[in-house]
């Protein structure tokens, strides 16, 4: 990229989250990813900088370790002009959401990332000229936290996600909850797997987007505007998965195309694409914090009819899932257990400020960094060093556990030999896939005491809606339902 001659009419919206806004070069595959800032909160460009170099640092030096060379992309800081950026910012401003306008795009600074357009096939040159598919999916905590300094009992029986649920649709974010539940998807139990991504193509929420040729196609919208609509879909997947054959349209076509479409992406999450040493590598022996989740209503279903729900099969150890999940289980001591020992790093620092930098709290993220993050012990020894490793590794679990997968699918040609590119043996077509993992940023120190308030926040919302249902439940008939009221009225 010639940061020189830079034109905003060459680059498009393309996606945004909390902390960062992405644009997609029109021809080429690559994004420039900008940092947001609420309004009048901008920073020093050489802050910006550095926070953006710590975030490719982070990919390169952490990440690569925990997830293996080929499932991370980890790009590079460029400086691009400020009048390109300025333009750049006024030309997208009208595609970007309202939920998302409460920060702007850092226009000060000229710092961005740059990176492969994930939502291609990772060829980082120009747009291949076939039907480009991508799923992202941001699948969230896979486990049940398994510290004894756990005090809700609610948390050793429902995850995070299944309770987090009702607190955002009573706070409006979501319209209604979600039948995904993160722990059927990490299961690596295939029944499990396709009720989960099901759910997601259901209530997409923000943990599910499709992209076709790297345009958005499903999912990404705010509350309001999300509308399901699989025959749309369906027309959009079909020629991927039933490339030649005549499948009529109509619900039929439509669940002939998700049923394939839910089992390539198992297909996909198991397997084992990844050669590296790092295979192995694991957070927690065994099977620890791998239950089913009470709220889960495929495990509700199955328990209704006497059934146990199916034990995670296991996931194969290259896939990202099972990487993903590991690495989500640095968190070992669950916020509960990780808060005081925060409060111990947080003592010193008040009284040490000049140490901030040994320590390492804001980088530089480095071997040496990397390094500290393999000490799993959790014998607390009173002293700072402990605490200090646990704050790093919680960092880095929550980073984990706010990623996203993208699957990238393409059809391989007629004849055509993939290649290096691993192919999707599925009956109607062959797929040439690749997997990737997005959102690496390691989660800032200070963020661990909102993650404390918000736990019991969601807990306690969860409990009180749990003993409401059941009050409701064990409440005399006539004040069950409406058709209940509706006979009192008749007879008044
Ligand atoms: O706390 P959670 O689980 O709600 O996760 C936040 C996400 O909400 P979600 O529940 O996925 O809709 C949230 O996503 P949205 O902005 O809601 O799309 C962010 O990813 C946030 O991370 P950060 O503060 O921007 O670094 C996430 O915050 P962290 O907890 O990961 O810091
Ligand atoms: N390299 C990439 N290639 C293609 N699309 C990308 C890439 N990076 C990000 N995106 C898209 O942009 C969206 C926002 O990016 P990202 O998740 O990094 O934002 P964020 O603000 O850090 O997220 P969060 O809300 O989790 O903090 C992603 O959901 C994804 O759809």
């Amino acid at each position: 990229m010639d940061e020189g001659k830079m034109d905003e009419n060459e680059w498009k919206y393309h996606g945004e989250g909390n902390k960062s806004l992405v644009v997609a070069h029109k021809q080429r595959c690559v994004v420039l990813r900008f940092l947001k800032f609420h309004p009048n909160r901008n920073k020093a460009s050489e802050e910006i900088f550095q926070h953006l170099q710590n975030i490719v640092d982070f990919s390169k030096n952490v990440m690569k370790e925990f997830f293996g060379e080929n499932y991370v992309h980890s790009g590079e800081v460029v400086q691009l002009p400020l009048d390109f950026v300025k333009q750049l910012c006024l030309k997208i401003q009208a595609e970007r959401p309202e939920s998302r306008c409460d920060k702007d795009l850092d226009t000060l600074s000229g710092y961005a990332m740059c990176l492969p357009n994930l939502t291609r096939l990772q060829t980082y040159h120009f747009v291949e000229h076939r039907p480009i598919l991508c799923v992202e999916i941001k699948p969230k905590c896979g486990f049940i936290p398994f510290s004894s300094d756990v005090t809700h009992e609610m948390k050793h029986k429902v995850c995070r996600y299944c309770m987090h649920q009702h607190l955002k649709v009573a706070t409006g974010k979501w319209k209604q909850i979600s039948k995904y539940c993160p722990l059927d998807l990490y299961s690596g139990n295939k029944q499990r797997m396709h009720f989960a991504l099901k759910s997601l193509l259901q209530e997409a929420q923000n943990n599910l987007k499709i992209f076709k040729n790297g345009e958005l196609i499903y999912g990404g919208k705010e509350a309001r505007d999300s509308v399901t609509d699989w025959n749309e879909l369906a027309h959009h997947l079909k020629p991927f998965f039933f490339p030649s054959n005549g499948l009529a349209s109509g619900p039929h076509c439509t669940r002939a195309v998700i049923r394939e479409l839910v089992h390539v992406l198992t297909w996909v999450l198991l397997s084992d694409t990844d050669k590296s040493r790092l295979g192995t590598w694991r957070a927690v022996p065994g099977t620890q914090g791998l239950r089913a989740c009470e709220a889960s209503p495929f495990s509700r279903q199955l328990h209704c009819q006497g059934k146990n729900t199916p034990e995670h099969s296991g996931l194969p150890k290259g896939c990202l899932l099972y990487k993903t999940l590991q690495v989500q289980m640095l968190d070992m001591l669950d916020i509960e257990g990780l808060y005081p020992l925060y409060s111990r790093v947080e003592r010193y620092l008040q009284e040490f400020p000049e140490q901030r930098k040994t320590l390492q709290i804001d980088g530089p993220y480095n071997e040496a960094f990397y390094q500290k993050l393999l000490d799993l012990s959790t014998e607390d020894d009173g002293t700072l060093a402990y605490a200090l490793t646990k704050v790093q590794q919680y960092r880095v679990a929550m980073t984990a556990k706010d990623c996203s997968i993208m699957i990238t699918l393409s059809p391989c040609l007629q004849d055509e030999s993939p290649g290096h590119r691993a192919v999707v043996p599925s009956s109607k077509s062959r797929l040439a896939f690749s997997v990737s993992v997005l959102d690496l940023d390691l989660k800032p120190y200070e963020s661990i005491p909102h993650q404390y308030m918000l736990d019991g926040k969601i807990v306690s919302y969860y409990s009180k809606a749990v003993r409401a249902k059941d009050a409701a439940a064990a409440a005399p008939p006539r004040f069950k339902g409406n058709e209940d009221c509706t006979l009192v009225l008749h007879k008044v």
